[in-house]
């Protein structure tokens, strides 16, 4: 196989990570984190992108990293309408969902196409997103909610989520498409979702507050009390949103969305850190639970990934919840930049075909709209 040249891209909530590879080797790796003060300076996460480039330019040149020959250059993908998985090249189209954040979803995911346009633009090479944050395959009947005008969609961990599966499934000799498993990404964010044969089909949206409880997002909350608290006065419509996906679970209940901390002061036996790092972990078992039922009970293996998933004493109390549903293989950290590296050189290698971002919603009803059953 040739030695394909591949820059990826991840610009994350607090950080840029970037990534030069040639085919499965690392050439240079970097993580920087920014500055909260400095990121809060922009109204818009667009606005962010000479910023961030100028973030990764700078390292570039620190450590004499030259991006000429580059075969291609990814970005994570994000403020896209709801598309199927796979590798898709960035074009105009793409690129001006993901400018405007056209699902109604603003997380810095989205200045990955962008960024990676930029690169591209000077040096060449293709451009390509993988498995976005947008990706959406769930079932028809995973939609409905009781309220006819709300329609459930898909807001996950789908690059890791899927590079875990596509993994695992090489380790036990089979492909993705052969098997059924159940993913959790258990890091800054919690995502649980059912993978059968290949497709995500039921998942929680941590976006809109579905699941468990993560370090900055509250997770599902029962409908009625929040309600009140909507409009108790206390809280403006955009405090109420924030209390939900920026400053809810473990920044909530204990100040901080730092897991190890809690998981330590957990272990040293504070009784309120105890309850709220225990209650998350039962929060994630239950909802595995139910993308067990999801499955009908033929789960190939549950998949522990994220950086939580270092802590043991999480994995064994999954382990002892779930393991009568299938086997528990921890895949601590995550594999994003290689799962971006990887998508490019499918499609390179002609494994693959670079889809054609539509921006045609892959269901009726997108933000609440009229769901008409075909
Ligand atoms: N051994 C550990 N025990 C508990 N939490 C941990 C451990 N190692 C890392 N974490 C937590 O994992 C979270 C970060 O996960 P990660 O997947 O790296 O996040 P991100 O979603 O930002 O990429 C942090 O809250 C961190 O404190
Ligand atoms: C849908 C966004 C997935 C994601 O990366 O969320 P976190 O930043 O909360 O991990």
């Amino acid at each position: 196989m040739k030695v394909y040249k591949v820059f990826a891209i991840n610009p994350g909530s607090t950080s840029t990570k970037i990534s030069l590879f040639e085919n499965e080797n690392v050439v240079y790796t970097a993580n920087v984190s920014h500055d909260a003060s400095r990121l809060a300076q922009f109204q818009t996460i667009s606005e962010q992108l000479p910023y961030r480039k100028d973030t990764i330019l700078n390292l570039l040149k620190e450590n004499s990293i030259r991006l000429e020959g580059v075969d291609a250059f990814v970005g994570r993908g994000g403020g896209l309408l709801p598309l199927e998985g796979g590798t898709y090249e960035v074009d105009e189209l793409l690129l001006e969902h993901a400018k405007i954040g056209a699902n109604n979803v603003a997380h810095p995911a989205q200045l990955g196409s962008q960024l990676a346009h930029e690169f591209k633009k000077e040096y060449g090479g293709k451009c390509f997103v993988v498995n976005p944050p947008d990706v959406d395959e769930y079932e028809e009947i995973a939609r409905v909610t009781g309220i006819k005008e709300i329609t459930r969609a898909s807001h996950l961990h789908s690059l890791n989520q899927k590079e875990t599966a596509i993994r695992h499934a090489k380790s036990i000799g089979k492909t993705y498409e052969e098997c059924n498993f159940i993913i959790c990404h258990i890091g800054g964010g919690i995502s649980v979702a059912a993978h059968k044969k290949g497709r995500m089909i039921d998942g929680i949206d941590i976006v809109e507050g579905e699941g468990p409880m993560a370090p900055t997002r509250a997770g599902a909350i029962p409908a009625a009390p929040l309600i009140r608290l909507c409009y108790s006065g206390k809280y403006s419509e955009k405090e109420m949103l924030a209390k939900c996906t920026k400053n809810g679970g473990l920044v909530d209940h204990l100040g901080t969305s730092d897991a190890l901390e809690i998981s330590k002061r957990a272990k040293a036996g504070e009784p309120y850190a105890k309850l709220i790092w225990e209650a998350m972990i039962y929060q994630i078992i239950k909802t595995i639970g139910s993308m067990a039922c999801v499955l009908q009970g033929k789960v190939d293996g549950i998949l522990l990934g994220g950086g939580m998933v270092y802590n043991k004493a999480l994995v064994e109390m999954i382990t002892k919840g779930c393991e009568f549903i299938a086997a528990i293989t921890a895949y601590p950290g995550e594999f994003e930049m290689e799962a971006m590296v990887s998508g490019a050189i499918r499609v390179m290698e002609g494994m693959e075909k670079a889809k054609k971002y539509t921006g045609i919603p892959v269901f009726q009803g997108f933000l609440g709209g009229n769901y008409e059953s075909k």
